[in-house]
């Protein structure tokens, strides 16, 4: 770890070149080959782009804003939501009708929200509204049952919800319906929340833009022409655009976060093993039961606590939830970017000055002190999520490889021959999931000692560093949401959300307003292992400061 102040001025790259431990030792721990190689990739990258924006259809006349919010209802949280339908103040039948409305007013927009159950959900309201005239306990006697009750929610399509398709972004998985709820959808639907239907997400949630070949591409709300990020994309691109205010997406390396931060939105990656990743498809293998995170995403800070209580079950009791946080007894760190990573993107200077931002209203505000820190090992984030990503399992069995899950009811896919007929229009995998497949045909099944040690390093300093009243900022993602199909030349930016489900941290996706563009801006709040209400008290507080979610349509 390197304590130097870091001071960055308008680009954020020459700005870290000043700090006094950019040359150090695990640089020279690299090979001349590993640099070479890195060097090649990205000089190819860089040629692939150039050809990419020579032949790409100039930027198209689709990109629009969506329409504002006018109905109040859509401008509340999901727990106000379920005190006003306790109360009696609304009904759970006009609050999913104003969902359904907006859904139908900006789904064609962004294509978020790929299988609906709007008639059964009214039915449920109707239920609900029901159930609380008839309830004698009173409020206090609902709130404690049913935390949720008649609040509208929806669900990353990868997870089962009963009567509802699990594709994944799969054509050859047209059809497939769930009989059964995932674990935490069942835990949610039995707060009381009312599914109004499942979200698109990226080929085999495993890519961070939302396409796939059976349910097309879904867009940002704030502008149309860029990502919402994937691959629990159509939640953040349906919460984000007031369709939805809460929902339930998963990360195993970033999927819950990239969405969360491109659509200006809350989510939650949690400490690994407490909420149950069943019930989701692709299933776990290898060791990635201990980096996959099933989480919340929230318009709202205030839902994402309970939500996280609900869908652990248990396990929640783990997470000590009900203790008070207070900000000004914990200990605050900020890593404005990973140190120059050969295959990373540089951090984007509106986003190391928000992060900026962030901290100088911490310290005026709250009186902490935040140390601005680098840690040497982060800039090799990616090689160190693919090597972990790679392990076998504890009785020594390896990861399911990516291509077997491509596989068409069992027909083997070949991933040259799927880049061909891709190229011939033929394919029915998007780019993105051939590119991965391809990838995998190179990789070594080896793991480098070097990115095992270099993870085992950071392990042991966050672990120290973080302790159980730690507290640090890292940026979400190198770039604010970028433009469709960039991710492409990319690929190895969700590194900044990718290191953290291999060191299993709970991590807190925080909004923090919109860039000279229009785009939201946020920061990753990160903590120790179990200490999930410190980063979601601190969303809560960003949230109050910074003003957290902001209306795609407003003027
Ligand atoms: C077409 C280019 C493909 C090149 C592939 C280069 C390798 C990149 C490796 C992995 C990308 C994985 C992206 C993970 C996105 C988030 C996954 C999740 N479910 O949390």
């Amino acid at each position: 770890m390197c304590r130097s102040p870091v001071h960055a001025g308008n680009d954020s790259r020459g700005s870290w070149i000043s700090v006094s431990c950019q040359f150090d030792q695990f640089d020279m721990a690299l090979t001349r080959f590993e640099r070479f190689q890195a060097w090649i990739i990205r000089a190819l990258m860089r040629v692939i782009f150039a050809l990419y924006q020579l032949f790409a259809p100039r930027p198209s006349d689709r990109s629009s804003k969506l329409p504002p919010i006018t109905n109040p209802l859509l401008m509340v949280s999901g727990m106000q939501l379920a005190q006003k339908i306790r109360l009696k103040e609304v009904t759970s039948v006009e609050v999913v009708q104003a969902y359904i409305d907006r859904i139908q007013e900006v789904n064609p927009l962004i294509n978020a929200v790929v299988k609906e159950r709007f008639s059964a959900a009214l039915q449920e309201a109707a239920q609900v509204d029901k159930l609380i005239d008839e309830e004698e306990g009173g409020e206090d006697v609902l709130e404690d049952r049913l935390p949720l009750l008649g609040v509208p929610l929806t669900v990353k399509e990868a997870f089962a919800l009963q009567g509802m398709p699990n594709s994944c972004g799969l054509v050859s998985r047209r059809g497939v319906i769930s009989s059964v709820d995932a674990p935490p959808v069942s835990l949610l639907k039995r707060a009381g929340a009312i599914p109004l239907g499942v979200t698109n997400c990226s080929e085999l949630c495993m890519w961070f833009e939302s396409n796939n070949r059976l349910y097309g591409i879904t867009r940002n709300p704030y502008n149309t022409d860029r990502i919402p990020g994937g691959s629990s994309g159509g939640e953040g691109s349906i919460l984000g655009g007031g369709g939805s205010v809460i929902g339930v997406g998963s990360d195993i390396g970033g999927s819950i976060r990239m969405p969360a931060f491109f659509n200006g939105i809350f989510g939650h990656k949690p400490t690994p093993g407490i909420v149950s990743n069943d019930g989701q498809y692709p299933p776990s293998s290898g060791m990635h039961e201990d980096y996959l995170c099933t989480g919340p995403m929230c318009r709202y800070a205030e839902d994402l606590l309970p939500m996280l209580r609900i869908m652990a079950g248990p396990n929640a009791a783990k997470l000590s939830l009900s203790s008070e946080v207070d900000l000004r007894k914990l200990r605050f760190f900020s890593v404005p970017h990973d140190g120059s990573s050969l295959l990373v993107s540089p951090v984007e200077t509106e986003l190391i000055q928000i992060q900026r931002k962030v901290v100088e209203h911490l310290e005026a505000d709250l009186g902490v002190k935040v140390q601005e820190l680098s840690f040497p090992q982060l800039k090799h984030s990616y090689q160190i999520w693919d090597t972990l990503m790679a392990l076998p399992d504890k009785d020594g069995k390896p990861p399911t490889p990516f291509v077997d899950f491509m596989a068409d009811h069992g027909k083997k896919v070949w991933p040259l021959w799927e880049l061909v007929k891709w190229m011939l229009g033929m394919s029915s995998h998007t780019m993105a999931a051939i590119g991965l497949a391809l990838t995998e045909m190179v990789q070594s099944s080896k793991p480098n000692p070097f990115y095992l040690k270099q993870k085992e390093d950071l392990q042991k300093e966050l672990d120290e560093l973080l302790g159980t009243d730690g507290v640090l900022l890292y940026p979400s993602h190198p770039q604010i949401a970028p433009k469709h199909h960039h991710p492409l030349f990319t690929p190895f930016n969700f590194a900044y959300t990718g290191i953290f489900n291999v060191l299993g941290l709970p991590v807190t996706q925080c909004p923090l307003g919109l860039s000279q563009e229009g785009l939201p801006l946020g920061v990753q709040v990160i903590s120790g292992k179990l200490q999930d209400r410190l980063p979601l008290a601190t969303a809560l507080y960003l949230e109050r400061a910074f003003g957290g979610w902001r209306d795609p349509g407003s003027p």
